[in-house]
């Protein structure tokens, strides 16, 4: 077992502070047990002092949480500290966490305060802080851009005080991994009681470096990383809890590090996240995305088939996700296609094969996902299909609200090719008399249906036609992304069965 990382979720605070994000009481607490079981070291709750909504999520989240430590966050100011106290004294493990900007920027523009000012202040937050509570964490807000020299002096003096957690923001996403590596680092050599407190790190992703920058902090000598599900928080969010957590753990031999994160619930806790705040991940977030253990690629797929870690980096289980993702599209091989056929039970020989195949691939041009459903309804098609006595060759319809539909059809017969225009009561209808203008003979349609085999724009229709012989009814099925298309397959597959006379 390597150095243990303790991880701090800031989800119902900082990640809360993201637009769109914010969460009633219920939707709190819920989200804090489910932290609780995937058990994160710290639930920072809220801001207490922000609203009495938010110190009520703080209080009842100390009340509920058994087996984190429980943190409200408080500027320096008294009133916020005695506030966050009161809201989180029930909790088994409390922690105040109160903190003020050291970057001469925000000293000088926001706080309007000087450099001895903002010790002073701190100061004075952490010793009323630990009058209250034995585990105090100081946040040097916006401390990559603060002079290392001064973040040096602060941090001693409140160490000195008894701050027993001294967090580095990375507050604007500014740093890169060198950087907050160097700037740890130097503290752990340049702050002499540094022994007594825990280095933490807390970085935003405004340049897409959070989770690397969390790392680094790590290697230079960071033991609790701050961080939320999904990476939700102000701005471009925070370091996404998942992808830490699963960076320690599928990299220790560059991290040599642990967590007590239970990996197998990380899926669960983000899907939670997304149903309370409804925002959803995009489909290639790493560890939580949709595609992030999806291959629809023939050659990856054939390759995971083969041996999963050829594309695979960590298992899907890990993470609570029962098993990885093939997807059938346009990019798939025979290899994948023909493991799907076997898992829905088609037992095909190799033409069989072939034959499906092909009209699976001339699908998967048509719609960006193939599914089972799909699969059954070409492969229903393919083993009743009829010989092809007429073949469609072509189409064009012209129709609308205010004319009367118009179509021309070319099939092919015994090497030739006739073609015919006819008009209808719709589009579907003037196909069907030009098919019947060019076979030349009167057909009785006894029924027609028309329903879509999947879900989305570019679903698959399925038309049914049943036809009326001098002895019985023959039956088509259609199937084409176009539904005048399929309709015409259907009424050829059917006229075929009638030539040939196989009754269904
Ligand atoms: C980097 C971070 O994520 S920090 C946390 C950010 N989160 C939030 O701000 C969400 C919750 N915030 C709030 O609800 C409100 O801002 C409150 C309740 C905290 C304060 O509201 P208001 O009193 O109306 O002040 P407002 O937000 O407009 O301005 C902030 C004030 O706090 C001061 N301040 C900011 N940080 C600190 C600090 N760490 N310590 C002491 N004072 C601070 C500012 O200088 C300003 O003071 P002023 O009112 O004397 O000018
Ligand atoms: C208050 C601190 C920890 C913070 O959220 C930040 O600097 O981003």
């Amino acid at each position: 077992m390597g150095r243990l990382i303790k991880i701090f979720d800031t989800t119902l605070r900082d990640g809360e502070q993201s637009p769109g994000c914010s969460m009633n009481l219920q939707e709190k607490i819920q989200m804090a047990k489910q932290l609780e079981i995937l058990k994160v070291d710290v639930i920072e709750a809220g801001f207490a002092i922000a609203s009495p909504g938010d110190f009520a999520a703080v209080k009842e989240i100390a009340k509920s949480i058994k087996n984190c430590t429980v943190a409200s966050l408080a500027r320096t100011l008294p009133k916020d500290i005695t506030c966050a106290w009161e809201a989180i004294q029930y909790a088994a493990q409390p922690r105040i966490h109160t903190f003020i900007a050291t970057s001469d920027i925000h000293m000088k523009y926001k706080l309007k305060l000087k450099p001895d000012e903002v010790i002073e202040s701190a100061i004075s937050a952490v010793k009323l802080a630990k009058q209250y509570c034995a585990d105090v964490e100081f946040s040097a807000e916006d401390a990559t851009r603060s002079n290392p020299a001064f973040l040096y002096k602060i941090i001693k003096a409140v160490i000195d005080v008894g701050a027993t957690v001294i967090n580095i923001p990375d507050t604007v996403g500014y740093s890169t991994p060198d950087e907050i590596y160097s700037l740890i680092y130097g503290i752990s050599q340049n702050v002499s009681n540094i022994h007594k407190a825990e280095i933490s790190v807390h970085c935003h992703n405004d340049l897409g470096l959070a989770v690397a920058n969390s790392l680094a902090a790590v290697k230079g000598g960071a033991t609790q990383i701050e961080c939320t599900i999904n990476g939700i928080g102000e701005r471009a969010g925070n370091a996404a809890l998942e992808e830490i957590v699963m960076g320690i753990h599928t990299r220790k031999d560059i991290y040599s590090v642990d967590c007590n994160v239970e990996t197998k619930q990380i899926l669960r806790t983000s899907k939670l996240l997304s149903t309370i705040t409804g925002i959803q991940v995009q489909p290639n977030k790493a560890i939580v995305g949709a595609n992030a253990f999806a291959h629809e690629s023939g050659i990856h797929q054939h390759g995971v088939m083969e041996e999963r870690s050829t594309y695979e980096i960590m298992s899907p289980e890990t993470i609570g996700l029962s098993q990885n993702k093939m997807v059938l599209g346009k990019h798939s091989g025979r290899h994948a296609f023909h493991e799907r056929l076997k898992m829905l039970g088609f037992d095909v020989s190799k033409e069989e094969l072939d034959r499906a195949f092909l009209r699976f691939k001339e699908l998967a041009d048509k719609k960006k996902e193939v599914d089972n459903r799909d699969i059954e309804a070409i492969m229903t098609k393919d083993f009743v299909e009829a010989r092809k006595v007429y073949t469609l060759k072509n189409f064009v319809i012209n129709s609308g609200n205010k004319m009367t539909a118009m179509a021309t059809v070319k099939l092919a017969h015994h090497g030739k090719e006739s073609e015919k225009v006819a008009t209808g009561d719709g589009p579907v209808d003037a196909v069907f008399r030009a098919i019947e203008q060019i076979i030349g003979k009167k057909i009785i349609l006894q029924d027609y249906s028309l329903h879509a085999v999947t879900e989305g724009k570019d679903a698959q229709g399925e038309a049914i036609v049943k036809i009326k012989g001098d002895q019985r009814i023959y039956t088509g099925r259609g199937l084409s992304t176009d539904v005048i298309e399929a309709s015409i397959h259907a009424y050829v597959e059917a006229l075929n069965k009638m030539v040939d006379d196989t009754p269904i």
